[in-house]
């Protein structure tokens, strides 16, 4: 058992936030799914085929030999950046984009058969945080840790080596690609890197933890009704994201002074996100970036997010961070499940409860 379920056990989910939409049967957008008209979402054009790939966020080239310091001032601004040259073979990420879509066209009843328990992480339902909000969400997920077996079994009992397969390969490709940022992050803030001694440890409890959620929005046919995924931060160091190419609304970050910013596909690169635990890491330099998912009518769009943080028994130490002598912890010393514990409660203001008055 991974110690990230053991830290979430006691917090029980009801099933109403769990068990997504049957988008196989749907006339329009429930009252359920129905969230209050906010202008940032009715502006936007969301069935538009705008082709722009231009990217607001920096795209920084994984080989770059001023890479640290492109990684940490987008981090500084932005906190988000898109990674190109990242040595992730893209037929690997294209075989595990069809994976996730073969197991998302499944019809409602087999999808549902592979249903996350309420006290558990992985296998099929609505993305977690669907919990603090009263209305629901146009999403369907599904997240794996390791070998998604037990569940692929019951959804392709003869038939499920290769959706395992390439799901393996993808999180271990994708944990030695975060293995290799966090040094970079590391090197940047100053830490040195004995502090995470379980940096590229590939098993025992010492080890990072990390979980893939596959994210679905089927197309809605009133996208400015409803929302994909509701404003977040992601709680853990940094999140990796692949997402499909069309359309290119969908992923948006909150920047203040810029509002909401499309985080538009660019061809062969990964997101990568700051996450609250890599903002207390950072003693409060790198940006837990605020973001959402809009959603469209006419593509069904998927995400790929890769979740990757310290073993839950690690102790944050934000004093380590130190730009001079001077610069105060903004952020008591506290172990990462303390602080996954917190946010159960809090949700987007657990930043907030923890800060120290400076
Ligand atoms: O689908 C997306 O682009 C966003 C997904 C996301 O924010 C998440 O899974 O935490
Ligand atoms: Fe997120």
């Amino acid at each position: 058992m991974s110690s990230l379920a053991e830290t979430y056990r006691n917090y029980y989910i009801n099933p109403h936030h769990i068990i997504p939409l049957d988008f196989d049967t749907l006339q329009g957008v429930p009252d359920s799914h129905t969230w209050p008209q906010s202008d940032d979402l009715s502006t936007l054009d969301l069935g538009s085929n705008d082709e722009s790939t231009t990217s607001v966020i920096p795209i920084i080239d994984f080989s770059d030999p001023n890479v640290s310091k492109l990684i940490g001032h987008a981090c500084e601004t932005w906190g988000a950046f898109q990674l190109i040259n990242h040595n992730i073979p893209s037929s690997l990420i294209e075989s595990a984009e069809s994976e996730a879509r073969k197991l998302f066209s499944l019809p409602t009843s087999e999808k549902r058969k592979a249903l996350c328990l309420p006290s558990e992480v992985t296998g099929y339902g609505l993305v977690r945080l669907s919990q603090f909000f009263s209305q629901l969400l146009w999403q369907e997920g599904f997240t794996v840790m390791g070998s998604p077996v037990d569940h692929a079994k019951k959804l392709w009992p003869d038939d499920y080596e290769r959706f395992c397969d390439v799901m393996v390969d993808f999180q271990e490709k994708l944990r030695a690609l975060s293995d290799q940022l966090m040094l970079l992050i590391l090197d940047y803030l100053g830490i040195p890197k004995e502090e995470m001694k379980w940096l590229g440890s590939n098993s025992g409890p010492e080890r990072a933890i990390a979980a893939l959620r596959m994210n679905s929005y089927p197309p809605c046919p009133d996208p400015t009704r409803t929302i994909g995924i509701a404003p977040h931060t992601d709680t853990y160091f940094l999140t990796i994201l692949h997402q499909t190419s069309k359309p290119t609304r969908g992923l948006q970050i909150h920047r203040d002074g810029f509002g909401w910013v499309s985080v538009n596909p660019v061809h062969g690169a990964l997101v990568v996100n700051v996450g609250d635990l890599l903002h207390i890491v950072s003693n409060g330099r790198f940006h837990s970036v605020l973001h959402r998912a809009v959603v469209n009518k006419t593509h069904h769009r998927l995400s790929l997010a890769y979740v990757y943080g310290p073993p839950m028994t690690y102790q944050l130490v934000p004093s380590l961070a130190k730009r001079d002598d001077d610069d105060p912890p903004v952020y008591p010393s506290l172990k990462a499940k303390d602080y996954v514990t917190t946010k159960e409660k809090h949700f987007t203001g657990t930043l907030s409860v923890l800060k120290l008055q400076g």
